[in-house]
C-alpha cells in the first residue's frame, strides 16, 4: 500500500534518525515575535474557553473529535495561519489541519503516557510556546507477556527535547505504536536516551528548569459534520448521528 503522508522534500532533512519512523523536529519553526503573539492570542481567550484537568489546562478549537464525526467550527484566524503552514508541508496528506489543542503545562505538570487514537489522521504536529520540554515514548504492554511486571520504565524508550518555537511531527509507528507522556517534574536532565539532541541543542548531562510552556497540538480529524447538513430536511442516518452527536456536545459546553 502506498504510504499515505509524505513530508515536503525540504523538510526530509529535519528526520530524526535515531527515533523509530517517523520523527521530524524543526527548530525555530517560527519567530520570537511569531511566540509572542500566539502566546498572547491564547492568554486572551475568555475564561470558559480552558478546561481545567489534573497537571495541566487546555483549549479546544476546531471542535470536539467523535467517533461519529465531529461537528467542525472554524479555527480563529490566528491559528489559521499557522495551521495552513503546516498542512502546505504535506503534513495530512494533502488535507488541511482542522482541530488544534492547546495545552498549558507549569512546572511539575505532565500528561500520562497515552496514545492519540483513531480520531484523528495519524500525524500530530505540535509547536511550543514559552518553554522547552522532554516529550518521552514507551512500548505499549505486551500482552502476551504476564511473567515480568511491565513497568513504566521497563517500557521508557527514548525521549525528544522540545525546545520553544520548535516543531515537530509525529507520524507512523511513532504515532500508532508507541504512547507519549510528559513526567510532571520541575527540571529535566539530559541523557543519551534523547535522541534529537544534536539538533535540539543540549549536551549530555546538562539540566534544564522548565518554565511555562504552551502546546499547540495541530491535527487533522477527518470524519467531519458539515454544519449544512445540520439544518437540512431529509436526513439520512450518518447526518442523524451528527445531529445527536451536536446536542451532546452543546450539553458538554
Ligand atoms: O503538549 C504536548 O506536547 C503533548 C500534548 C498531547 O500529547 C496531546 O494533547 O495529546
Ligand atoms: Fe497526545
Amino acid at each position: 500500500m502506498a504510504k499515505p503522508q509524505v513530508i515536503s522534500e525540504e523538510f526530509q532533512a529535519y528526520t530524526v534518525k535515531d527515533a523509530p519512523p517517523t520523527v521530524y523536529y524543526i527548530p525555530d519553526f517560527i519567530t520570537e515575535a511569531e511566540e509572542e503573539y500566539l502566546l498572547q492570542q491564547v492568554y486572551k481567550a475568555p475564561k470558559p474557553k480552558w478546561t481545567q484537568l489534573s497537571g495541566r489546562r487546555l483549549q479546544n478549537w476546531g471542535g470536539l473529535p467523535h467517533l461519529k464525526g465531529m461537528i467542525a467550527e472554524k479555527l480563529p484566524d490566528w491559528l489559521m495561519s499557522y495551521t495552513e503552514k503546516i498542512s502546505g508541508l504535506g503534513a495530512f496528506a494533502g488535507k488541511s489541519a482542522n482541530h488544534v489543542l492547546v495545552n498549558e503545562y507549569k512546572p511539575e505538570e505532565g500528561i500520562m503516557p497515552h496514545e492519540d487514537g483513531p480520531l484523528y489522521h495519524p500525524t500530530v504536529t505540535t509547536i511550543t510556546l514559552g518553554s522547552h520540554t522532554l516529550l518521552d515514548f514507551y512500548r505499549p504492554v505486551d500482552q502476551t507477556q504476564t511473567e515480568v511486571p511491565q513497568t513504566e520504565e521497563s517500557r521508557y524508550v527514548l525521549s525528544l527535547l522540545l525546545r520553544r518555537r520548535s516543531l515537530l511531527i509525529l507520524q507512523d509507528e511513532m504515532y500508532e505504536r508507541y504512547l507519549h507522556g510528559i513526567s510532571g517534574i520541575a527540571v529535566d536532565t539530559l541523557s543519551e536516551r534523547v535522541v534529537n539532541l544534536s539538533v535540539a541543542g543540549g549536551r549530555v548531562g546538562e539540566t534544564l528548569s522548565r518554565g511555562t510552556r504552551v502546546s499547540l497540538t495541530i491535527r487533522h480529524v477527518p470524519k467531519v459534520c458539515r454544519a449544512n447538513l445540520l439544518l437540512g430536511r431529509n436526513i439520512t442516518y450518518p447526518q442523524a448521528a451528527c445531529r445527536i452527536q451536536r446536542h451532546e456536545q452543546l450539553r458538554l459546553k
